[in-house]
């Protein structure tokens, strides 16, 4: 234990009993996660996965996540918990009620003309289109994230993993990018209860705004977003000087990066920035959104990732031997978007799985390698070396002026 950091209770940290039977092969490869089972939990229902797969960039993504953990026996040695709905009462802790009273109201209309006179006002309209049942999805989205951070809470997960949720870009009173209600927000609302100091950290292509707003003027929670910062790439917001506001200030980092970076840059900048941020800020829990739209064949095609790189990613964190919560975001490969989620849960569990992608309802969606593996792109990087150790040094310059805890 570092003599910095309170004793902890022994809950939140990896049992480092070796349960062989319930648990995994544990091999000593390289990229092999350390020896120990996390208890973990994965919130899921058939209502959330179908209503999920209904969302229109991302149709039947839910299904195939889910199917791919099941086929890897992902799912074996994890509690699978059945989500509730959230409650309006739970919606409104962050969302406005009158945001929360419309998508009651278009939920059954399926007449979509009407819904779109009243869908400017709330941010529904091309990249949220109304849906039939959005209200039921939102409430499962929220109701899904919430019930995970109140496994942290309850010390029943080591790590909790909601892959459907992570909808980053939502604002309190509309839809924004894709999202209609902010889960990851909702989470961390739910773990301060309890928790003095969350760390979010936000590694999809898009820069994670909706949760950075919410919690900018303050510095119980650090928002960490790595992301691409483009003129016109939306949201256009997160650059290097965006810091956080007020007693807020300098507990907001901002990564911005160019189209192009690979898996070896992206985590020595991951690394650098994480760490240092973990040793200043030293965080109780841990909020990790993985959205997967910066993988290399992502149609988004802007950085150039691949699982191994992200998955070191998820091992600096896990290391931290702090408990977390797991949110998915974007991905719009889908095959690709399934490899990579269920070879993170696959570190997560310290479980190695085989290339090989196994035999399955949606097998054939994985030609024509039906490997679990994927090859960066022959793409330019534009993120010079210098460019990239500008970044680090401003970053670690604003991390230095967060008041040590002793202080
Ligand atoms: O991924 C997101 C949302 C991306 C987004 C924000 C605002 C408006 C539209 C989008 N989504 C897309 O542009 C999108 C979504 C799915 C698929 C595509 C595709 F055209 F690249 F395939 C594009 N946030 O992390
Ligand atoms: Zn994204």
């Amino acid at each position: 234990r570092s003599a910095s950091s309170p004793a902890k209770d022994e809950r939140f940290y990896p049992r480092l009993t070796i349960d062989s039977k319930e648990n995994s092969i544990m091999h000593s490869s390289p990229h092999q996660f350390k020896l120990g089972s996390l208890s973990v939990c994965y919130l899921y229902s058939e209502e959330y996965i179908r209503l999920c797969n209904k969302l229109p960039k991302i149709p039947n993504r839910a299904s195939m996540v889910h199917s791919l953990l099941e086929a890897y026996g992902l799912l074996d040695p994890i509690t699978v918990l059945r989500c509730r709905k959230a409650t309006q009462h739970e919606l409104t802790s962050f969302h406005t009620t009158d945001y929360i009273e419309y998508l009651q109201k278009i939920n059954d209309e399926d007449d979509s003309e009407k819904v779109d006179e009243m869908s400017q006002e709330y941010g529904m309209g091309y990249d949220c289109p109304s849906m039939p049942g959005v209200y039921d999805l939102v409430g499962c989205v929220a109701g899904a994230t919430i019930q995970a951070a109140q496994c942290l809470l309850d010390g029943t997960a080591d790590v909790a993993i909601n892959w459907f949720g992570g909808w980053h870009h939502a604002k309190r009173d509309e839809a924004a990018g894709f999202c209609y209600v902010n889960d990851v927000v909702l989470g961390i609302l739910k773990l301060k209860e309890k928790f003095n100091r969350i760390m979010y950290i936000d590694i999809d292509l898009h820069h994670g705004d909706g949760v950075e707003n919410a919690f900018s003027f303050t510095s119980k929670v650090m928002t960490v977003s790595l992301h691409k910062y483009a003129p016109g790439f939306f949201p256009s917001t997160g650059n290097q000087n965006d810091i956080g506001i007020g007693r807020g200030k300098f507990y907001t980092v901002n990564v911005p990066l160019y189209d192009g970076i690979q898996d070896v840059q992206y985590n020595s900048v991951f690394n650098r920035v994480l760490n240092e941020a973990k040793r200043c800020y030293n965080p109780e829990v841990i909020v990790l959104q993985c959205g997967v739209d910066t993988i290399s064949g992502d149609p988004m095609c802007s950085f150039n990732l691949t699982p191994h790189g992200i998955g070191k990613c998820l091992k600096t964190t896990l290391d931290w031997k702090l408990p977390m919560l797991v949110l998915g975001g974007g991905g719009y490969n889908i095959p690709h978007t399934a490899r990579c989620w269920a070879y993170l849960t696959s570190i997560v569990l310290g479980q190695e799985i085989p290339s090989e992608i196994p035999e399955h309802e949606y097998f054939t969606e994985y030609g024509p390698d039906y490997q679990l593996e994927i090859e960066p792109s022959l793409r330019k990087n534009h993120n010079s070396d210098e460019y990239i150790s500008n970044i680090l040094t401003t970053i670690s310059g604003n991390l230095q002026k967060i008041p040590s805890p002793t202080s």
